[in-house]
């Protein structure tokens, strides 16, 4: 079998952002229901569908060649995997959370508290680390309701909006780490199968790139092309064409989503009428 084997969260907060980016990269993949995995119709590889806190263990022993896995859960199973590519969704923060009311003024506030977490390795680490003595208790769902039920004075768990914080009266103090979905490698994949992620991986940063970017079109006078380009200087050089009227051109570029809010009110400045922003689909340069 010359398949690549890559292992997706089954079910929960990373699963449809996974087949997303898949199906993005221009792979289809029969989907049935309830199916533990699935084979892509038109591209070497295979999806297995697991649970996300199982699947560095799968990585380490070779079960799989590749995943998508948020970073939190490698950095917790510590199973020295490397990423290849950040893949930019389920963004999140590993952080210490205390109840409202309680005083801190630093990490050494941690002394002597009760730390419920679904993360011990992570928060044992921390701890060593900022020398710390604090009892850390194992939990793994709703990790949050700890402190209000008297089971733990601080909690460590994932944090993104923070309303679940909120909901449950607590405060964010210290962040661990951020971390998002990540792709990563198996330490025992063979030749064959690590060519097929290196293409899966080359579609997948032209993807990635292509999220980040816009495809801008404008008019504007000839005499203020100049100005606009150095405001636009796309990938290599904007391309400019003549408008059918005498003395303006069109000029198309490509900027970073961010950077073009920032820049609207420079290039209006400068003379551009009829600016349009593009989504693109696929980048490669
Ligand atoms: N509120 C959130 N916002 C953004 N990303 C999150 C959030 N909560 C979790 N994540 C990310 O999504 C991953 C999967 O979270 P989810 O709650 O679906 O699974 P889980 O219960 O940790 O794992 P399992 O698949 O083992 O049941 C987490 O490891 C983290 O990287
Ligand atoms: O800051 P917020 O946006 O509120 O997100 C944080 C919450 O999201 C995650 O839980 P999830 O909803 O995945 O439930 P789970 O505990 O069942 O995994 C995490 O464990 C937090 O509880
Ligand atoms: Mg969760």
């Amino acid at each position: 079998m010359s398949n690549l084997k890559i292992a997706v969260q089954k079910s929960g907060r990373l699963h449809n952002d996974s087949m997303n980016i898949l199906k993005e990269v221009g792979i289809s993949i029969d989907n049935g229901r309830d199916q533990l995995k699935a084979a892509a119709n038109n591209f070497p590889l295979e999806v297995f569908y697991l649970r996300n806190g199982d699947i560095p263990q799968y990585l380490a022993d070779g079960v799989v060649d590749a995943a998508i896995i948020g970073e939190n859960v490698l950095i917790e199973k510590n199973q020295n995997l490397s990423v290849l590519e950040k893949l930019g969704f389920s963004g999140c923060r590993l952080s210490v959370a205390l109840p409202k009311t309680a005083a801190y003024s630093g990490i050494q506030d941690l002394n002597g508290l009760r730390i419920a977490t679904s993360y011990p390795n992570t928060v044992n680490a921390f701890l060593r680390k900022h020398q710390v003595n604090a009892q850390v208790h194992i939990i793994n769902g709703s990790v949050e309701i700890a402190p209000n039920i008297g089971l733990a004075e601080a909690i460590v768990d994932i944090v993104s909006s923070g309303s679940t914080l909120f909901k449950n009266n607590l405060k964010e103090v210290a962040v661990l780490f951020k971390s998002e979905a990540v792709l990563v490698k198996s330490p025992k994949i063979s030749t064959v199968q690590q060519e097929i992620l290196d293409t899966l991986q080359f579609r997948l940063q032209s993807v990635l790139k292509a999220r980040n970017a816009r495809y801008v079109l404008l008019n504007a006078p000839n005499s203020q092309l100049t100005q606009i380009i150095s405001i636009l200087p796309g990938i290599k050089s904007p391309t400019i064409l003549p408008l059918a009227k005498p003395g303006w051109s069109s000029l198309h570029s490509v900027i970073n989503k961010n950077e073009f809010w920032e820049v609207i009110d420079e290039l209006k400045k400068a003379g551009a009428e009829g600016i349009l922003v593009c989504p693109i689909e696929n980048m490669v340069i």
